[in-house]
């Protein structure tokens, strides 16, 4: 039953992966969205409860061929859950027939057009869009992204960095030049398609860093550091493989500029910074958070220490890589985009054990 008020209908481009799937599970329980158009090329004519069982009696919807006609007809907005290089090519005919859009992907998250090609390998097909495109990091942009036409959600491993930088970068308080991200991902950070690197026989009772010389996020995230210090940032990131299904930790370090600064004088800045964020969660003094206490949520709760008093700040956090490192964050834009409460949708707490 959808509550009272105008209720949008929106469509979602690739909704046979791990993303697409997690955005039904999520809007299934949205009392203002209607999901509309759902697309698949492999899987089109079938309904979507035969492909996932977990949403029987949710949806009454069939995948169809992703044809961006149909989804300007019927779609107020659209999710792109697509790999790299999709919704840059069918988005411009949305657009342009006054569809808004979340991306999920990372065709708009860089603003320049030449570093985008030369870490993702092709020259970008639309960089005229790349200026007008807002990053889709709320506790950043809420307002931009309450006007804007396209947003472009955050990376997984973007969104827990720079979630867990913020504070001290707004602050100034930290070598913007030496700062240090290792994190660790699930193996759904990967994508659904068939993989042998992401078997449970190869993946499964092991654990592995990779990327360590130059990962796709780096330049998203030292972009939205850069925005935050205003001032380029200079990062170490290496991020891991975990034998795990959904969730990332990510352990940052920086050195303090000013070392008298307490760890309780950093707690209170932190505390205070996301106090009226709904999905940011800053966990008390000594703790350890756990990519379990945020499994299925939209959430990113963080955790400061500074080992053995030195001028070190360390910053844990943790999300789940398919809710608030992608699919929880972009309902969370539909949210603000479509001016309905931020939490909407949203406010499931996550799933233990
Ligand atoms: N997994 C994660 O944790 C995160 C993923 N992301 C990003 O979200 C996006 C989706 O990721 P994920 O769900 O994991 O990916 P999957 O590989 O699991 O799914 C991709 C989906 O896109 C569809 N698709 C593939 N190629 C095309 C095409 N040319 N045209 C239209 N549809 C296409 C596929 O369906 P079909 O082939 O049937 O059309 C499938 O439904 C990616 O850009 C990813 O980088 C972002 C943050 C975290
Ligand atoms: C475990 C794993 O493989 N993770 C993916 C990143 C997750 C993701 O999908 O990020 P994008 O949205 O930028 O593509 C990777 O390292 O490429």
């Amino acid at each position: 039953m959808k509550a009272t008020g105008q209720t949008f209908r929106v469509g979602i481009v690739g909704g046979t992966g791990y993303t697409g799937v997690e955005l039904l599970r999520l809007l299934a329980s949205h009392p203002r969205v209607t999901v509309s158009v759902i697309t698949s090329r492999t899987e089109a004519g079938q309904p979507v409860s035969d492909l996932f069982p977990n949403l029987r009696g949710h949806y009454d919807l069939a995948f169809t061929d992703p044809d961006p006609a149909t989804l300007a007809a019927q779609c107020d907005l659209v999710f792109f859950a697509t790999p790299h290089n999709v919704a840059m090519r069918m988005m411009p005919e949305l657009l342009a027939a006054g569809v808004r859009v979340v991306d999920l992907s990372a065709d708009f998250r860089l603003t320049d057009a030449e570093l985008w090609s030369r870490w993702y390998g092709e020259p970008h097909a639309c960089p005229e869009l790349l200026a007008e495109a807002v990053y889709g990091l709320p506790e950043m942009n809420r307002a931009k992204i309450r006007d804007a036409r396209l947003v472009a959600n955050p990376g997984c491993y973007p969104t827990a960095v720079q979630l867990g930088f913020l504070p001290l970068l707004e602050q100034s308080l930290v070598d913007v030049q030496r700062l240090n991200a290792f994190a660790a991902s699930g193996v759904s950070g990967a994508g659904r398609q068939a993989r042998i690197p992401n078997l449970l026989t190869e993946a499964g009772d092991n654990f592995k860093a990779y990327g360590a010389s130059g990962h796709r996020h780096l330049p998203e995230i030292e972009q939205g550091l850069g925005w935050l210090a205003s001032d380029p940032v200079r990062l170490t990131f290496v991020p891991h493989l975990a034998p795990m299904i959904r969730g990332m930790q990510a352990t940052l370090t920086a050195e303090l500029v000013d070392p008298t600064l307490s760890l309780e004088d950093l707690q209170t800045l932190f505390e205070d910074r996301f106090a009226s964020e709904p999905f940011v969660d800053v966990l008390p003094l000594g703790s350890h958070p756990e990519t379990r206490s945020v499994r299925g949520a939209n959430v990113c709760r963080l955790s400061l220490h500074r080992p053995q008093g030195r001028d070190v700040v360390l910053v844990l956090s943790v999300i789940d890589n398919l809710v608030k490192g992608a699919s929880g964050q972009a309902v969370q834009n539909m949210n603000i985009m479509l001016d309905l409460p931020e939490t909407m949708g949203l406010d499931a707490p996550a799933l233990l054990p």
